[in-house]
């Protein structure tokens, strides 16, 4: 293992990391709110402003992903196609299998500058979100608990807003409604055979409602739907605590491109046409598992810099405070401050390593021995 390797797993750089991020959330949600006056006064001002403040927290997820943790998505696409992305509104369709999924997402969405205005259909509890959830509040992402009755008229009413939207966004729908496992997908085939549906191997039964009413209130507003399909190299189960390990993964993404005229209006036939596009995913995700790859030749847009530069230049803005701080502290002189910080880094520490146990057992190894240096535990 490498001297950078071995760094990647050290404990006071996930705490510089963690320390980064959450520091510089906090200041972007509060100059989100910053910007509440301007809404009445000039509405779109607002939202770009918000949208480049989402991507200054949102894009260093992506800067660890691919700079630390070294992961590179393969991009699947039709060169037709290309040509579209970042120029036009979507409606992105994706799988919902992976603990990094989002990121990967993400990942595309900065290729082609969409990232800060990126949205999502999310369910409610995740808006609670300190940092994350209180951004994507601003940035106008659509929550739902998931009870028909009790959402479809905010809904409706968070997708009429986007219809002036100042900036390209896509929109990310996980129709699966959850994250796959073996008990879940069991279930879904079960109404799936009671629908009369053919079953699905690598999803869950698409849910449709949905689907259809963020097609019909979008219609005139997005340009397509986007049918993304991720899957990972090696039969890779990858965990955001292996991404701040620096663990390297390798993800590939299928995207196709699908005008929203070809999408049913009629409910009942936009609901067919859904289960059919699952089937398709379906199909391809079989596929990739006999051949490693996903149809279509490989495109690879440009990994910019802009990324690192706002993670390495709010790290840097941070770290300076908390020197200050820290030798503010040895200054002092008192003992019982020092005894304090110390035991609540340990407390941080012991905390961390128990999260760590959630990773793959071969990668906990050489996260223990190497990292945290703890070797009773392996
Ligand atoms: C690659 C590029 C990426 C770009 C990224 C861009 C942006 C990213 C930005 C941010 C990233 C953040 C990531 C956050 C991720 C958040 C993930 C989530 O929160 S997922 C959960 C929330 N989302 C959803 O639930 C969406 C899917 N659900 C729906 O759309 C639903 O339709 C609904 C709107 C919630 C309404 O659901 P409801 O059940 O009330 O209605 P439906 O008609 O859909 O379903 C009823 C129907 O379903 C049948 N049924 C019963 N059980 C099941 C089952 N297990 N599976 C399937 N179907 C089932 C039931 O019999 C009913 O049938 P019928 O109508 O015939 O009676
Ligand atoms: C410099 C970077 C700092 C490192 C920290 C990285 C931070 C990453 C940002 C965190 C963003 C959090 C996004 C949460 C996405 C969670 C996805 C999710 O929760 O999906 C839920 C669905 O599946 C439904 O779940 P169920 O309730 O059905 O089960």
């Amino acid at each position: 293992m490498g001297l950078v390797q071995w760094l990647k797993g050290q404990f006071l750089c996930h705490l510089i990391i963690c320390y980064g991020f959450l520091v510089s959330g906090l200041l972007v949600n509060l100059l989100q709110i910053c910007t509440l006056p301007l809404w009445p006064i000039n509405k779109q001002l607002a939202r770009r402003i918000n949208c480049k403040l989402g991507y200054s927290l949102t894009s260093q997820s992506v800067a660890l992903l691919e700079w630390w943790s070294g992961t590179e998505v393969t991009f699947y696409t039709d060169p037709a196609d290309y040509q579209f992305y970042g120029k036009e509104n979507a409606i992105i369709v994706l799988n919902h299998n992976f603990e990094i999924d989002f990121l990967c997402g993400w990942t595309f969405c900065d290729r082609f500058g969409v990232l800060g205005a990126s949205k999502c259909l999310a369910k409610k509890e995740l808006s609670y979100l300190p940092v994350i959830g209180w951004m994507w509040y601003f940035l106008e992402m659509v929550f739902i608990k998931r009870k028909w009755e009790e959402d479809k008229r905010s809904f409706v009413q968070s997708l009429q807003n986007l219809r002036d939207y100042p900036e390209n966004f896509w929109f990310l729908l996980h129709c699966e409604g959850t994250r796959f496992t073996e008990e879940k997908h069991q279930i879904s085939m079960e109404v799936a055979e009671k629908k009369g549906l053919p079953k699905l191997k690598h999803h869950l039964l698409p849910r449709t409602k949905g689907f259809w009413v963020a097609v019909q209130n979008l219609r005139g507003t997005v340009a397509a739907v986007y049918c993304c399909t991720l899957n990972f190299r090696n039969n890779e189960t990858p965990t955001l605590l292996g991404v701040i390990n620096g663990k390297k993964y390798h993800p590939d993404l299928y995207i196709r491109r699908i005008p929203l005229e070809s999408v049913p209006e009629d409910e009942a036939e936009c609901s067919s046409w859904l289960h059919k596009l699952y089937q398709e995913k379906d199909q391809f995700q079989e596929d990739y598992s006999h051949t490693g790859c996903f149809p279509g030749p490989v495109v690879t847009p440009l990994r910019g810099p802009w990324a690192l530069i706002n993670w390495i230049g709010w790290t840097c803005l941070l770290l300076y405070p908390l020197y200050l701080l820290l030798v503010q502290l040895v200054l002092s002189g008192s003992i019982l401050t020092i005894l304090a910080t110390v035991a609540f880094c340990s407390a941080a520490r012991a905390l961390w390593i128990r999260l760590q146990m959630n990773v793959p057992r071969e990668y906990r190894y050489s996260l223990v021995c190497h990292g945290l240096c703890i070797p009773t535990v392996c």
